[in-house]
């Protein structure tokens, strides 16, 4: 088992390039089955979630090859609509092979897909938007078998704004009869990247970006190359990292629109922000400041995926926070290990009451979830002493070489098997 060893209280310094995508990515990778020939994606970072979509596709009968970030894919070979289950267990993702498995060989059987323990998570508005195409939805022995001879048009109202629901029925819905709407959609760029890339295939999609996206079902679509979207995420954990240290750092490779409210909530804290093009220059305070309340959202609200990150940062600011998780009702899992770091916060259901501390103490803990280790490793390189993070299989879902960027910028942390750290 490997961790992070981190020796806090180094401000971060320097320029470093934010990672494409991984919520872009994964769910390209898997539009790209719409159409047969040689697909190639650009900026994909290495993460083990894509190295497991890989596998995906590989059983699936896709040829894979990758060459440092761009992926190629070869669908023609596609045979298979089964999907493994100890595949579908790895990752939520796996999820977002329904819709074009569903719309290219009619039908798709697999098992609920597996991913962080941050809430229940079920798969529901998938499968109800599905069967609205005219899918056929069978569970049996946890088997899922989805099967339409034909995709039909129509208009779906979702009950909650889900991203993956959303962008499964759009996968399924490019090559329909007719046309589909879909009501009280989620807004995410993610979402609109992936409208980019359909649409580059050859598809009719509008919309994405609002509440109702259109999709008129086309005949035909072709293999395209295709670069996704910076990494709104692992661009505002960088932030946090930088302003929780007190540090000045550039990011290039951003796109500010699409981290307005994380961005002005860490402006608030009293860090210097500065745009120009596609980079961000950020400047932490000697002293962060409280903000208030702070409550997740869907976007273009303040993302879950940036929470516990934000908690890490508020526990540093001076006076009181509170943050309420809208989105996923167990995502407060780095709670108790923040606190294990001098972190004063208290939970009341879905809310964190924060009282600011003067400093964070290194300490060893573990990353229960993707964001949650993220929280523990800006956490750990703002805290003095040293901090052992554990559980590394999550951050490595989500970010591409975290120790290696965090040290380029100067950041004190080295990846190693718990038996050296300890020994
Ligand atoms: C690969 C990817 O893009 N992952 C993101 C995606 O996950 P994901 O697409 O899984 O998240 P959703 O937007 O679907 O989930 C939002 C809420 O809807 C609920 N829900 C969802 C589907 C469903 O069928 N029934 C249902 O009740 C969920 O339990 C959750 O409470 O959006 C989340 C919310 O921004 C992010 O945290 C994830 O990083
Ligand atoms: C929850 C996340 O991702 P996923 O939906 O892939 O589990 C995340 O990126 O924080």
């Amino acid at each position: 088992m490997e961790q992070f060893v981190i020796k806090g209280g180094k401000p971060l310094y320097g320029t470093v390039r934010v990672q494409g995508a991984k919520n872009s990515a994964l769910p390209i990778l898997a539009a790209a089955l719409l159409a047969g020939g040689v697909h190639e994606i650009r900026d994909v970072p290495r993460l083990s979630d894509i190295f497991v979509m890989g596998e995906i596709l590989k059983a699936l009968g896709v040829k894979v090859k990758k060459d440092g970030n761009t992926v190629g894919l070869e669908t023609t070979t596609l045979k298979s609509s089964c999907i493994p289950e100890v595949l579908m267990r790895q990752m939520r993702s796996s999820i977002f092979l329904m819709g074009p498995l569903l719309s290219r060989l009619q039908e798709v059987s697999l098992t609920r897909p597996g991913g962080c323990d941050i809430g229940a998570r079920p798969i529901d508005l998938h499968l109800k938007g599905l069967a609205s195409l005219g899918a056929t939805v069978e569970e049996k022995d946890g088997v899922i078998h989805c099967f339409a001879r034909k995709l039909t048009g129509a208009d779906i109202f979702l009950e909650l704004p889900s991203v993956g629901a959303t962008e499964n029925i759009m996968m399924a819905a490019v090559r329909a009869e007719g046309t589909t709407v879909i009501r009280n959609a989620a807004r995410e760029p993610e979402i609109v990247d992936l409208q980019r890339f359909l649409n580059r295939m050859g598809a009719d999609v509008q919309g994405a970006g609002s509440r109702i996206i259109r999709i008129r079902g086309v005949k035909q679509l072709q293999p395209v190359s295709y670069e996704v979207i910076p990494d709104r995420i692992a661009a505002g954990t960088l932030v946090v990292a930088t302003a929780m240290t007190g540090g000045e750092v550039l990011l290039t490779h951003v796109v500010k629109e699409h981290m307005e409210s994380t961005l002005s909530l860490i402006e608030k804290t009293g860090a210097e922000l500065r745009s120009e093009g596609d980079a961000l220059w950020v400047r932490g305070p000697s002293q962060l400041q409280a903000v208030g309340n702070v409550v997740t959202k869907p976007y273009p609200g303040f993302p879950t995926d940036m929470q516990p990150q934000m908690m890490a940062l508020l526990s540093l600011a001076k006076g009181e926070n509170s943050i309420f998780e809208s989105v996923f009702e167990g995502r407060f899992k780095h709670v108790q290990e923040l606190i294990r770091m001098g972190a004063d916060l208290s939970t009341v259901e879905n809310r964190v009451e924060i009282r600011g501390v003067p400093q964070l103490m290194g300490h060893t803990v573990e990353a229960t979830d993707l964001r949650a280790g993220a929280a523990l490793v800006v956490a750990g390189l703002a805290a003095s002493g040293t901090t052992l993070v554990k559980g590394l299989s999550h951050i490595d879902r989500g970010y591409e070489g975290l120790d290696t960027t965090l040290l380029q910028l100067g950041g004190q942390i080295q990846r190693c098997s718990s038996r050296v750290a300890s020994g």
